[in-house]
C-alpha cells in the first residue's frame, strides 16, 4: 500500500520550473531513493512531501494526509532529519532528545534512542562537541523521536568521511527493520544502490526514471568490461569480430574488452579454442553510476 502518492507535481521559483510533472508512489517499509545531479529538484521533491513548501500544481498525499491542509498531523507521523543550523551548539544530546519528545503527542522513549542509536557515552555531551558521525546518529534519533511511520532523509552522509557513511548506512537499515518507510535523498550512487529498493532519478525538474537499482542498470544497457592478460599472443580479432563485443584496448600487457549480453562466456571460448589463459581476470559489471551518467548526462557528484 502506498503511503507517499506524488502525482504531477510542479513547483516553480518565480519564472524558474524547479519540479515539473513528476509522478511516483512510495510503498510501505521501503527505502525510496531520490537520486539526481545539482540542482535537478530533489529536495524541492522531498519539502513538498514533508509539507515544508507550497506547490504550483499537482497533489501529493502522505498517508491520506494532505501536506499542506493536515501540516499539524503530518508532523506527528513524519521524522525529518535536522539540519545542523537547527541545533543549538551548547545543548546536550539527552536533553535535545528531551525537548523534541515534548513535541509529539505519542513520543518514543528518548532514553531508549539513546541506547539504540549508540549515544550513551555522548549522552552529557553537547552538540556543539559531537563528531560528524555522531551528529548524524543524533540526527536519526531525533527523527525518530516521535515514533513516526516515515523518516525522510535529505543528503544525510554527504559531510561524512567514507567510514561514518558506511555506518550510516547500517542505521538507515536499521530504521526501516523497525518498520519506517524512508525516503532518502542522496547523491552517493554506492549508498543509493546498497539502500533504496526503489530509486527516482530526477534530471531538470522531471522525472527521468523510475525502477529498483538493478532495473536502472539493465535498463541503461551499459556495457560490461573484461580485463586480463593472455598467457600467449593474441590476435585483436579474434575478439573485434564477436558479436558480444564493442571494443577491445591494451594498456601495455593488458587487455580490456568491452561488450553485452554474454560477454565472459564469449570471450573466454574464444581465448581457450587457441589455448590462451586470460590471467588476472576481472570483470566489471556496470554499476548504478554507469545508469546514471546515461541518463542524466551529467558524472555523478563527490563518489
Ligand atoms: N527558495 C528558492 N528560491 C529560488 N530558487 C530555488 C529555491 N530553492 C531551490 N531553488 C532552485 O530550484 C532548483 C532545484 O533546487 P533543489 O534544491 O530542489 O535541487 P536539488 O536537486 O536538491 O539540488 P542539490 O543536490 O544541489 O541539493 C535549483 O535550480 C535551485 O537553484
Amino acid at each position: 500500500m502506498p503511503v507517499i502518492e506524488v502525482q504531477n507535481l510542479r513547483k516553480t521559483y518565480g519564472d524558474h520550473v524547479a519540479v515539473d510533472d513528476v509522478s511516483f508512489s512510495v510503498e510501505e517499509g521501503e527505502i525510496f531513493g531520490v537520486l539526481g545531479p545539482n540542482g535537478a529538484g530533489k529536495t524541492t521533491i522531498v519539502e513538498c512531501v514533508e509539507g515544508l513548501r507550497r506547490y504550483d500544481g499537482g497533489t501529493v498525499s502522505v498517508m491520506g494526509l494532505d501536506p499542506h491542509r493536515d501540516k499539524e498531523q503530518l508532523r506527528q507521523r513524519i521524522g525529518i532529519q535536522l539540519q545542523e543550523s537547527e541545533l543549538p551548539p551548547r545543548l546536550k544530546v539527552w536533553e535535545a532528545l528531551q525537548m523534541y519528545s515534548t513535541f509529539y503527542s505519542d513520543p518514543a522513549d528518548w532514553r531508549s534512542l539513546i541506547t539504540d542509536w549508540g549515544l550513551e557515552k555522548k549522552r552529557d555531551s553537547r552538540f556543539g562537541q559531537l563528531s560528524g558521525g555522531q551528529k548524524q546518529r543524533l540526527s536519526i534519533a531525533l527523527a525518530l523521536v516521535g515514533n513516526p511511520r516515515i523518516a525522510v532523509f535529505d543528503e544525510l552522509t554527504t559531510a561524512l568521511d567514507p567510514r561514518a557513511r558506511r555506518e550510516t548506512w547500517e542505521l538507515i537499515e536499521k530504521v526501516r527493520a523497525q518498520g519506517v518507510t524512508v525516503l532518502l535523498v542522496t547523491h552517493f550512487m554506492e549508498e543509493a544502490e546498497r539502500l533504496c529498493d526503489r530509486i527516482a532519478v530526477i534530471k531538470e525538474g522531471r522525472l527521468a526514471a523510475l525502477d529498483t537499482p538493478a532495473g536502472l542498470i539493465s535498463a541503461a544497457d551499459a556495457e560490461q568490461r573484461l580485463r586480463f592478460v593472455p598467457s600467449a599472443p593474441l590476435d585483436d580479432s579474434l575478439l573485434t569480430a564477436l558479436p558480444e563485443v564493442t571494443s577491445v584496448t591494451r594498456a601495455g600487457s593488458r587487455v580490456t574488452v568491452t561488450g553485452t549480453n554474454n560477454l565472459v562466456y564469449a570471450v573466454v571460448a574464444v581465448l581457450a579454442r587457441h589455448a590462451i589463459v586470460p590471467d588476472e581476470l576481472r570483470l566489471e559489471q556496470p554499476t548504478l553510476e554507469d545508469a546514471f551518467v546515461k541518463l542524466t548526462g551529467t558524472a555523478p557528484v563527490g563518489n
